[in-house]
């Protein structure tokens, strides 16, 4: 039985061009966020991959990548979950501002401390921990689940929320994890075993 397993951050934001914190906020692909969509299912294509249903979050970043992911692999249609549960990191106060404003005004080391530590959360949003103890129930609840039925399945979500399952899936520290960006676009492909445990992992990207 082959229980596949693709997770795919979204393609660039408007949000990311404009290096903005997003977390919740809802905005669009830019013209290199839908070709980093479309080249990302010419990939899973060329692979021979197809899907049997798809996860995605509540964000119109994430859906229209997996839409374009679905499109070029001729797979419109495809019935798909949204659930908020899968969106970004909620980046609380910081939602809305310049990365580089923020260092100005926070300093360097604060706004990486946010960005990047475990359990310490930007003022009124979330840390990489508040958010896997969302993503990881309904990861086990919904997704695994059908995969362990035999069922491929396809996420398409943002960096801190498949941050949080990659870290469950391939049993990293949290230093490792913090250390671990996800490309746009870029598919991770896991085969699991009948116990959920990740039997290989393939990142497009390397
Ligand atoms: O929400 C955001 O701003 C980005 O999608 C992820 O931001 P990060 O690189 O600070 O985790």
């Amino acid at each position: 039985m082959d229980r596949l397993l693709v997770l795919v951050r979204h393609g660039q934001s408007d949000w990311n061009l404009k290096n903005v914190f997003t977390g919740w906020k809802d905005p669009d692909l830019t013209e290199l966020g839908i070709a980093e969509a479309r080249a990302a299912g010419a990939q899973l294509r060329d692979l021979k991959l197809s899907f049997d249903i798809a996860f995605t979050s509540d964000l119109t970043r994430a859906q229209h990548t997996l839409e374009l992911i679905l499109a070029e692999l001729g797979q419109e249609g495809l019935e798909t979950i949204r659930n908020q549960a899968l969106n970004e990191r909620d980046y609380g106060d910081l939602t809305g501002m310049n990365k580089d404003e923020a260092r100005q005004q926070f300093g360097e080391e604060q706004v990486h401390i946010w960005r990047r530590s475990f359990d310490v959360p930007p003022p009124g949003g979330e840390s990489l921990k508040m958010t896997a103890e969302r993503v990881l129930p309904y990861y086990r609840a919904e997704i695994l689940p059908r995969v362990l039925d035999g069922n491929r399945v396809i996420v398409a979500a943002h960096g801190n929320s498949l941050r949080a399952l990659i870290m469950d899936l391939e049993k990293l520290t949290p230093e490792q994890i913090l250390k671990r960006e996800l490309g746009t676009g870029t598919p991770i492909i896991y085969r699991l075993d009948e116990d959920g445990e990740v039997v290989s992992v393939e990142d497009l990207a390397d």
